[in-house]
């Protein structure tokens, strides 16, 4: 049994979803379908931006290209460049064809809607459309047309006869009075796929919309019923009418994949029936989950949701909710509603195609990771620490993580990586054991009812074993103080996670001669808060050479290193000046990396960028050297 689609499922509007940039892909990745909005339809884009939308087009089932106020021959990109695979359904008014069938166009751009790409589409008409009474080519070919169907009739059903175009001039002269049969826009296809089109009315929603305008004089419409739709098959095709009035629900179980609804029209400019909604849709398919906050979408209920239109009528027909709820059962569903606020839709004609597969790719990847070297206790004062964390944007973490599984490790050498929050379960259960995890923060005490936060609990609770604290981008875009920052190494240290503590001074900050003073005001708030040293490694990490490519020379790393052993062992002790390793981290790489390690008090790297490439990663990793550790 086919499953069913909510139409808010189906599709997505292209202001959000196909606008530009990032988003250009959404709509391929969570719908099958797409409405254009008249004012992204109608926006100039330039060949590249033209050719992307293509891109996006051509994997979908569905496109509405919507009424405009402007002449749709404007839309971009043209309707005849869609991929001949892509179902497409053409929404314009009355007015609006006739605007373009009028106009003084080139006979290409003339016939630029009507001719589509070869293969099955159909046409949608929305409130305030009605089909054409004037040919929509200068010289239809005779016998190729039919009464609101814009497309080629390529697949018209033994039988059926051809409809002869009511003006023959163009369309420039005024179109005669529409006849019954244009507005009835029967169907002369045959419709060979699973979906069972309904039209639901949703009055809960009413509200939420806007008032229709002043019903148009009864002399603009035309006589009630007069387009009222009888009961009818037409070959496997059937055709149903809809209450003109009153609420309640109608329900055609009979209804099937050929099915087509009509409401009843009141003439060209406004239905008889008060049909609010639109819906159609398949249901219970686990590839294509309700979004949860479709664009403009309301969720009415955990299968129904309703999304605003997001084009515009002519005052004489005002907007509609075009909604798609689900509809879980093989009937179609018609209800009307007793409040006659809304237009309805002249004609739903829907079809589906095979049904595409949704397979969501591997999100992009953010790992920070870090690399320590395992303290050389028995050389009595060195010890070797080796971190890295970037947060690349291309990597994939599964390729990160394999990468540096097989890196060969040297026996005295702590390596730990530091991953974003999400990835840090996927990361610690990934790698290898010889490899630790660190969070690149943590909540300052316990945790509790601190929105957003990740607590020292949580992080012990997944197996990390180690937190980076007093990053620069902590301090100076976050916001954290040398005090706040203390406080949260005591936290975690008391709790039993080793921190990695950064220290850095701002480009300012060393023109002015200040280094030592912010890196020695720095070490006195951890000083002053954590209860130990045994797990604290400091990381020296200046501002200016923090992904700039500016590495310090391994002179003036050193210079800073000894500065803040020389301030521990004044102000701790000699003992945790002498066991505490001072790691550097800004801009190392492949090729600095060995001249920093080789200086004395530099005892490993907090690495960024350069982690992401796994032989340059190993390379850092065995360029640290164990120091000795005073007696
Ligand atoms: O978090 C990363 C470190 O701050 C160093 O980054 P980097 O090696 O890209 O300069």
């Amino acid at each position: 049994m086919p499953t069913i689609h909510s139409a808010s499922t189906y599709l997505g509007i292209d202001n959000e979803d196909i606008g530009g940039g990032h988003e250009q892909t959404t709509t391929t990745r969570r719908y099958r379908g797409l409405l254009f909005a008249p004012s992204s339809a109608a926006v100039s884009r330039t060949a590249s931006e033209q050719k992307t939308v293509l891109s996006c087009l051509d994997s979908l089932d569905l496109v509405l290209f919507p009424e405009t106020s402007e002449p749709s021959s404007q839309l971009s990109p043209p309707i005849s460049s869609v991929s001949p695979q892509t179902r497409i359904h053409v929404v314009l008014s009355h007015l609006d064809l006739q605007k373009l069938c009028s106009s003084n166009k080139s006979p290409q751009e003339r016939r630029q809607l009507p001719v589509l790409p070869d293969g099955d589409h159909s046409l949608l008409l929305l409130p305030g459309t009605q089909a054409p009474s004037f040919p929509l080519r200068p010289e239809p070919p005779s016998g190729d047309l039919f009464p609101g169907d814009y497309t080629k009739s390529s697949s018209r059903p033994p039988g059926a006869s051809p409809v002869r175009p009511i003006s023959s001039d163009g369309g420039n002269s005024r179109p005669d009075p529409p006849s019954a049969a244009s507005r009835r826009l029967t169907t002369r296809r045959q419709l060979t796929h699973n979906l069972a089109p309904s039209l639901v009315d949703v009055p809960a929603c009413a509200d939420n919309l806007p008032p229709a305008d002043p019903a148009p004089p009864s002399s603009t419409l035309a006589p009630s019923g007069s387009d009222q739709l009888p009961n009818k098959t037409n070959g496997q095709t059937s055709l149903l009418d809809v209450p003109e009035a009153g609420g309640g629900e109608t329900i055609f179980p009979d209804a099937s994949p050929e099915t087509r609804i009509s409401a009843p029209h009141n003439g060209n400019l406004r239905p008889a029936s008060p049909l609010t909604h639109l819906r159609f849709g398949v249901d219970d398919d686990p590839l294509s989950p309700l979004p949860s906050s479709p664009p403009r979408c309301r969720r009415l209920s955990p299968h129904r949701a309703q999304i605003q239109p997001s084009w515009s009528y002519n005052k004489a027909s005002p907007p509609q909710a075009f909604s798609g709820p689900v509809i879980p059962t093989p009937r179609a569903l018609l209800q009307t509603s007793p409040v006659p606020t809304m237009a309805c839709p002249a004609t739903l004609f829907l079809r589906r195609s095979p049904r595409r597969q949704f397979v969501p790719g591997a999100p992009p990847i953010a790992l920070q990771q870090a690399v320590s070297a395992r303290p050389q206790i028995k050389f009595g004062s060195g010890t070797q620490l080796l971190l890295s964390s970037p947060q690349p944007e291309s990597e994939s973490i599964i390729k990160l993580v394999s990468d540096l599984n097989t890196v060969k490790l040297e026996s005295d050498v702590d390596v730990v990586v530091a991953p974003p929050f999400v990835y840090l379960d996927f990361v610690k259960s990934s790698l290898s054991e010889r490899i630790e995890i660190s969070a690149q923060n943590t909540w300052v005490g316990k945790g509790g009812a601190f929105t957003g936060e990740i607590s020292v609990e949580q992080l012990k609770d997944i197996g990390c074993s180690w937190v980076i604290l007093g990053h620069s981008e902590r301090r100076h875009i976050i916001g954290e103080d040398d005090q706040f920052i203390g406080k949260k190494a005591a936290y975690a240290l008391n709790e039993g996670l080793g921190v990695i503590a950064c220290i850095e001074e701002l480009l300012e900050e060393r023109e002015a001669g200040k280094t030592f003073d912010v890196c020695f005001q720095q070490l006195k708030a951890y000083a002053d808060a954590v209860p130990g040293w045994e797990k604290m490694v400091i990381a020296y990490e200046p501002v200016w050479a923090i992904g700039t490519g500016k590495v310090t020379t391994p002179e003036q790393a050193q210079e800073v290193h000894v500065a803040c052993r020389d301030w521990l062992k004044k102000n701790v002790s000699a003992e945790v000046a002498s066991k505490t390793r001072i790691i550097y981290g800004g801009s190392v790489n492949g090729g600095n990396c060995a001249e920093l390690a080789k200086q004395e008090d530099i005892d490993g790297f907090l690495v960024g960028g350069a982690s992401l490439k796994g032989p340059e990663f190993a390379t850092i990793i065995n360029s640290v050297t164990s120091k000795k550790v005073a007696a």
